[in-house]
């Protein structure tokens, strides 16, 4: 590498073709804008520029595309600040024709080589930058071309705060070269780069800082949507549609999220979504999505061999966890070329209006970082490439969905008969929500433009913009006893068609938004650090008017039964309002069965109430069924006969996809087990001591995590257990 420091002091000036020249200002741009005068522009090809290097102006011809390097870009900048010019950038570097030339040729090199270093010979020359972080200025000669690169940025954002305990060069030189490659890794995982980051923090922070509210000029209204009721003949005929479109769809679950409320130490898909059978979140999902695939090919004529595929958005905190749980269980029988595992990085935390980034308590050669948000999905599968590969495959939905959520696939088939027969671009799913429930509002925002769009506003933002638009109470609930606005669960649906056309302009960008905990009302100091985010249901807000957004409204006993609540927060939930804890996720399947097989026929006794890690629930009988035995409510009425009964008492567990329920009196625990070619009818009374719930205290760490955050552990007492292994036509009579 040629070393670029000499004694003479010469200039470089460059001119990008095509551009005016400006008024000099200095006498210094007069000489040179002198001899610059006399060149003939127009011989710079297309995507060159022109540099006049050194006393003589000796004239070069170099690509535009160096300006990407970095070091190269900031010298010509610092240089287009000196004097003074706009697009024409001057650079004053103390260096002769001959250094020049080989800084030419390295950087020609590098181009090609792509992200080598080749500008360590000429920092020396500029380490004038580096003055206001001494410490950092000292160890610059550890540090490679890019990493300069880095820190001139970091210093120039106003980073320099980060290097104010660098001790020696000598000392943990390692760390300060670990230090750079979280740098360089953050720097690439953000469109524009981590200068962009911090330009969008400070702004977003100066908003926040003067209250600024988001929805400035929008008016909320309650909007309309589709308000289905289960088992209706419309319910039904939309299930049909959707089972039918279902081959046609691509599931994506957002599963990067730790799930801090919830205080669980693993991922929140390996949690059991009910204790009866112990079935995962994961599995349940993978196995309703091969359930629906199964199903929508029996509807159509012909072959079919459509693979539903599942991709799962994880983050460093999930993926490895995830790998494992799906590895670990054969993914849970779904192909393993059907599952795409996309990560999403992590962001940088801001401690200050300033946007300076927080050092790690733990490691002060490493910043903090925290999740973005879930709506880094849309960018993560624009660049994944497989939107276009579902396109070209001929599909035509992209369903949305989150981790913990045991009831979604009760409400899957028909939200997306209601995409197909409504020819939504959009659906978000929503349920009826309570005042200040953790759910976003689905709201209508009428601008003072007259433009509208009905979207999500999040549950920390319908109260101030209600309280800003003339609802002096803000978010509260209506003579219904909910709020008037539907709550968002998050469950969209996309017409993949017009999404993948909407995203090639923005590629998957979504407005972001910052909320920081102040320590006060000054406003100038946080709690704990905070980050920018993004949510996946923002998408619709940069539509245009001509998009068809819709959404649909389901029971919530049916559609959602999230669990994030650890059991002291879950707790303190005002009476009448949702826990989402893990006790109440599960009861809320076994309330969803029961109601489903009620309204098809069967008589199930009225529930008891119980208290579970300080909670009050309804205590229905504890049934449960595998996806492959129903995904509709028709095959539901299909497979259950006249004559049925179901104690209070009673637990069931229906494993099997041809099982059915004639003229059975239950009173006890039965679990049905048949493989899919047996067809097995059940019927007769059956009776036994069955299963009971043992009360367990969530403070007793001598009991499994996942059990205790529920309160309860299942007792299998006694219970009849019948299998059928083999193909045929059975009738078990009790
Ligand atoms: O960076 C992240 C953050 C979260 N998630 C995932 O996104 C989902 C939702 O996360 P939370 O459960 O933390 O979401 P919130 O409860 O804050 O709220 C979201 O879910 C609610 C319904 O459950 C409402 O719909 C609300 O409007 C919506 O923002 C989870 O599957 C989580 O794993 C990620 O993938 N990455």
């Amino acid at each position: 590498m040629g070393h670029f420091i000499r004694s003479s002091k010469m200039s470089v000036l460059f001119s990008l073709r095509g551009k005016k020249k400006k008024k000099e200002k200095d006498s210094r741009r007069e000489n040179m804008k002198d001899s610059l005068l006399d060149e003939d522009e127009a011989a710079v090809p297309e995507g060159c520029m022109a540099v006049y290097v050194g006393a003589e102006m000796r004239r070069f011809v170099i690509p535009t595309s160096y300006l990407r390097l970095p070091l190269f870009r900031v010298l010509m900048e610092s240089a287009a600040d000196e004097f003074g010019f706009d697009q024409v950038g001057g650079l004053r570097i103390p260096c002769d024709e001959e250094d020049f030339t080989e800084l030419l040729k390295t950087t020609k090199k590098t181009m090609k080589n792509s992200r080598k270093t080749f500008f360590l010979a000429g920092l020396s020359v500029t380490n004038g930058w580096a003055s206001s972080a001494p410490n950092l200025q000292r160890n610059l000669g550890i540090l490679s071309s890019e990493e300069i690169g880095l820190a001139m940025m970091l210093l120039r954002e106003g980073q320099k705060h980060l290097f104010d305990h660098w001790p020696e060069p000598g000392v943990d030189d390692k760390r300060k070269k670990g230090f750079f490659d979280q740098v360089a890794q953050l720097n690439a995982n953000y469109p524009g780069g981590l200068a962009s980051y911090i330009q969008n923090a400070r702004k977003l922070l100066a908003d926040s800082k003067a209250g600024k509210n988001p929805y400035d000029g929008f008016t909320p209204s309650v909007p309309t949507g589709e308000v289905l009721t289960f088992g209706n003949d419309n319910f039904m005929m939309l299930e049909e549609a959707g089972v039918r479109e279902a081959r046609r769809a691509a599931f994506v679950l957002v599963a990067g999220g730790l799930g801090e409320r919830l205080g669980y130490k693993g991922i929140k898909l390996a949690l059991p979504s009910e204790t009866t059978t112990g079935r995962c979140f994961l599995q349940h999902y993978i196995e309703s999505i091969l359930a629906l695939q199964e199903a929508s090919c029996r509807l159509v004529q012909g072959q079919c061999e459509a693979e539903i595929p599942l991709v799962i958005m994880t983050s460093d905190d999930t993926h490895e966890s995830t790998l494992l749980l799906l590895e670990s269980n054969y993914y849970f029988g779904m192909k393993t070329t059907q599952v795409k595992l996309i990560k999403q990085e992590k962001v940088a935390c801001l401690t200050d209006n300033d946007a300076r980034f927080a050092l790690d308590l733990n490691d002060k050669y490493k910043i903090q970082t925290k999740p973005h948000g879930h709506g880094d999905v849309h960018a993560l599968l624009y660049s994944s490439g497989l939107l276009n590969s579902w396109q070209s495959a001929g599909l035509k939905w992209v369903l949305f969905f989150q981790d913990t959520n045991g009831l979604l696939f009760k409400a899957i088939p028909a939200s997306l008969g209601v995409s197909s027969t409504k020819g939504y671009h959009v659906n978000s799913l929503a349920v009826p929500r309570k005042a200040k429930e953790a759910m976003g509002g689905i709201t209508k925002l009428t601008h003072t433009d007259g433009s509208e769009i009905v979207t999500n506003v999040e549950y920390n933002q319908l109260d101030p913009l209600l309280r800003a638009t003339g609802h002096a109470d803000g978010d509260v609930n209506c003579e219904t006893g909910f709020s008037p606005f539907p709550g968002n669960i998050n469950q969209l649906i996309l017409d993949l068609g017009p999404y993948i056309k909407e995203l090639s302009k923005t590629q998957g960008a979504i407005a972001e938004f910052v909320n920081p905990k102040y320590k006060d009302s000054t406003k100038t100091s946080f709690k704990s650090s905070t980050r920018l985010e993004c949510m996946m249901q923002d998408y619709p807000k940069s539509l245009p008017p001509s998009a068809k957004v819709g959404f649909s409204v389901m029971d919530k006993w049916l559609a959602y039964a999230p669990v994030k609540n650890k059991p002291e927060d879950a707790s303190k939930v005002p009476k009448g309002n949702p826990y989402h804890s893990a006790t109440s996720g599960e009861m809320a399947i076994y309330k969803a069965n029961c109601l489903i097989l009620r309204k098809a026929g069967v008589h199930i006794a009225d529930p008891v109430t119980d208290i579970f890690n300080g909670q009050e629930v309804e205590l229905w009988p504890c049934i449960t069924w595998s996806p492959k035995w129903t995904s509709t409510f028709r095959d539901v009425k299909r497979k259950v006969g006249e004559c049925c009964s179901i104690s209070q008492r009673s637990s069931m567990i229906i494993n099997g996809q041809n099982i059915f329920l004639d003229g059975l009196s239950l009173d006890g625990a039965l679990v049905v087990n048949a493989n899919d070619q047996a067809e097995v009818k059940v019927t007769g009374y059956v009776q036994n001591k069955g299963w009971a719930l043992e009360h367990v205290d969530y403070k007793d760490i001598s009991i499994p995590e996942e059990t205790r955050i529920r309160g309860f552990k299942v007792c299998k007492i006694e219970q009849l257990e019948i299998n059928y292994a083999d193909p045929g036509k059975f009738c078990f009579k009790s």
